[in-house]
């Protein structure tokens, strides 16, 4: 399969190695300072485009490559709030290919799973309350990560007492803390950590008086998250309209 590549940092890297071993070809790679290449006939000639970049390119990056024709996998985070429901129309109503996923591993898909039974059987006792904590690399730009903001989406789904997630507090690497630990009871609460080079840990944790579950993602590198993309792309290039991961793994 052709693949392009949008974004060339920490994860665009480590995909193209995997695309490789995985015998694709990679026929473009568009990192900042070459966002003319869109235009290019290497560009348009690709199956797929894998895009992970920031927050505030990757929509922009959506609507260059759907412009050609080509289906997006993307990763990157922080964008669906503002773009979420052109995304949406875009792919349910014009015919664009978009598989977007706030997390790739197949752990996280697995953790997925355990999350939303967890919230189900919860459901049952209020006695708990579930709060969450997602730890990252200092460079992340967004807080919450994706990645919690799906969890808590799904914690939402399973328990009646639930009706949202709220940002709670934010300890950056200086030791500092912004954001606010108060929030309504009928939310979910996110509290975020950057730290040194921690590619992504994630903890829920259910509370009651007399006792306490957590239950712990905790990623030891990029791999899991960039092998997961290289299949998205496979599974994308047969397959159209707004995708995610659990279209592919079924379990
Ligand atoms: N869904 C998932 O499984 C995962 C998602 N992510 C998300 O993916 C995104 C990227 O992560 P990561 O690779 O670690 O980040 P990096 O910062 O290492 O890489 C991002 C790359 O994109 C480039 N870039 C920025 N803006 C543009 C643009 N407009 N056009 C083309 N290239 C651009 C950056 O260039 P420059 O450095 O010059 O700005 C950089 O090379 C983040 O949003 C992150 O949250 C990350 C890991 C897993
Ligand atoms: O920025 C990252 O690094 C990551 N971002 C994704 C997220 O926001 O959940 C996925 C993973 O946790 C790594």
């Amino acid at each position: 399969m052709k693949i392009a590549l949008i974004g060339y940092g920490k994860m665009g890297r480590m995909i193209e190695q995997i695309a490789i071993v995985r015998n694709h070809e990679i026929v473009c790679i568009i990192d900042v300072d070459n966002r003319q290449d869109f235009d290019s006939e290497a560009f348009a000639s690709a199956d797929v485009a894998i895009e992970f970049t920031s927050p505030t390119a990757a929509y922009d990056n959506y609507l260059r490559a759907f412009s050609h024709n080509v289906k997006v996998v993307s990763g990157s985070t922080g964008w669906m709030k503002e773009h979420g429901d052109d995304v949406r129309r875009m792919c349910s109503e014009e015919g664009k290919t978009l598989f977007w996923a706030s997390n790739f591993s197949i752990g996280v898909a697995i953790f997925s799973a355990v999350n939303r039974y967890l919230a189900k059987i919860m459901n049952g006792f209020i006695q708990y309350d579930v709060e969450m904590e997602e730890v990252h690399h200092v460079h992340k730009l967004d807080a919450p990560s994706g990645t919690a903001i799906t969890l808590a989406e799904e914690i939402v789904d399973g328990m009646d007492r639930k009706n949202g997630w709220a940002k709670g507090t934010t300890l950056e690497a200086d030791g500092t803390t912004t954001g606010s630990s108060m929030h309504d009871d009928d939310k979910v609460v996110i509290n975020s950590v950057r730290r040194g080079e921690v590619p992504g840990i994630h903890t829920i944790k259910y509370d009651s008086g007399a006792d306490c579950i957590t239950i712990t993602h905790d990623a030891h590198n990029r791999s899991g998250f960039a092998l997961g993309a290289v299949l998205a792309a496979e599974y994308t290039a047969e397959h159209s309209g707004l995708l995610t991961i659990s279209d592919m793994f079924k379990f």
